[in-house]
């Protein structure tokens, strides 16, 4: 039997799902495989993971390929408190000039896309950067981080107040009233052919895990206090603020970037969202 590969973000958003993450009686062997976000998009597109989270821009662009897992995602109505934009000036200014974007995302990025263009009207210089915040500001009027990366710089930023900083999941609320939703979990079409009877046992464990994490957030936040830092306080905060369904208002959330992103071309085609079950085959 060939191995499950499962794509696993590296970021503490996702904590919730893989933190008791532990599938069993599976017929195939599973494997995890960290890695920021948009390195597991270009390796589930190229077919070396089998599934697991990635970007919700990522699923839009490969759509007819994959299917999405019930249930599972990272989203926030508001603020996400890890999309953050640091800028050294106005946004209005800032919007005139030119925007460092962190190589580690594709929703996020285009999501400032879409709102700089459809909100503001604004077609910013737009240069991709490893998410250094200070090389990033040396050549950038704002930059934009995602992750643990935002998280850091966030802290970093409290004790100097150098920039100021502005949630993209706030942004997009205030501008839309829609949720937003960052990550998907997706399948390749190709991995239900070759392991048709895994799928369920696999959805289930994650499942369990979230309900597992969100009835009892007290063992991620330890940990998250101490593999990144940070107070219990910030965590407790974090995990309860972020959202892990893909429900009717999540959906609706991403259907309409899915529209504005088409209609910006970032998308070649109308992204439907079609979604796994049990009974489903294909
Ligand atoms: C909430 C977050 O969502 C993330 C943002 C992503 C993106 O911009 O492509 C992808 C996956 C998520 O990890 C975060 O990174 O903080």
């Amino acid at each position: 039997m060939s191995t499950i590969r499962i794509g696993q973000i590296d970021y503490t958003n996702v904590w919730p799902i893989f933190y008791h993450f532990r599938p069993e009686q599976t017929l195939s062997p599973v494997e995890l495989v960290p890695a920021v976000p948009s390195t597991l998009n270009k390796a589930m597109k190229e077919g070396n993971i089998d599934m697991g989270p990635i970007s919700a821009f990522a699923y839009g662009v490969s759509s007819k390929d994959y299917v999405l897992f019930p249930d599972l995602s990272v989203s926030a109505y508001g603020a996400v408190n890890s999309i953050l934009l640091f800028l050294n000036k106005p946004l209005i200014e800032a919007l005139e000039g030119t925007i460092a974007l962190t190589t580690s995302s594709a929703t996020s990025i285009n999501l400032f896309k879409i709102i700089a263009k459809k909100r503001y009207g604004a077609q910013p210089n737009y240069i991709p950067m490893d998410p250094q915040l200070d090389r990033m500001m040396e050549n950038a009027d704002a930059a934009l981080l995602i992750g643990d990366h935002a998280i850091r710089a966030y802290w970093d930023n409290e004790q100097h107040g150098r920039y100021q900083v502005l949630d993209l999941g706030q942004m997009w609320q205030e501008w839309t009233g829609h949720w937003m939703t960052f990550a998907v979990w997706a399948v390749r079409k190709q991995a239900l052919v070759s392991h048709p009877s895994d799928i369920g046992r696999i959805v289930e464990a994650f499942e369990q895990s979230k309900q597992k994490s969100i009835h009892s957030p007290d063992p991620l936040i330890q940990t998250a206090v101490q593999r990144v830092g940070g107070t219990e306080q910030f965590w407790r905060h974090y995990f309860a603020n972020l959202n892990y369904d893909f429900g009717p208002r999540q959906q609706q959330g991403l259907q309409l970037y899915f529209k504005y992103a088409y209609e910006l071309g970032l998308i070649d085609h109308h992204v439907q969202l079609d979604i796994w079950s049990e009974n489903k085959v294909g």
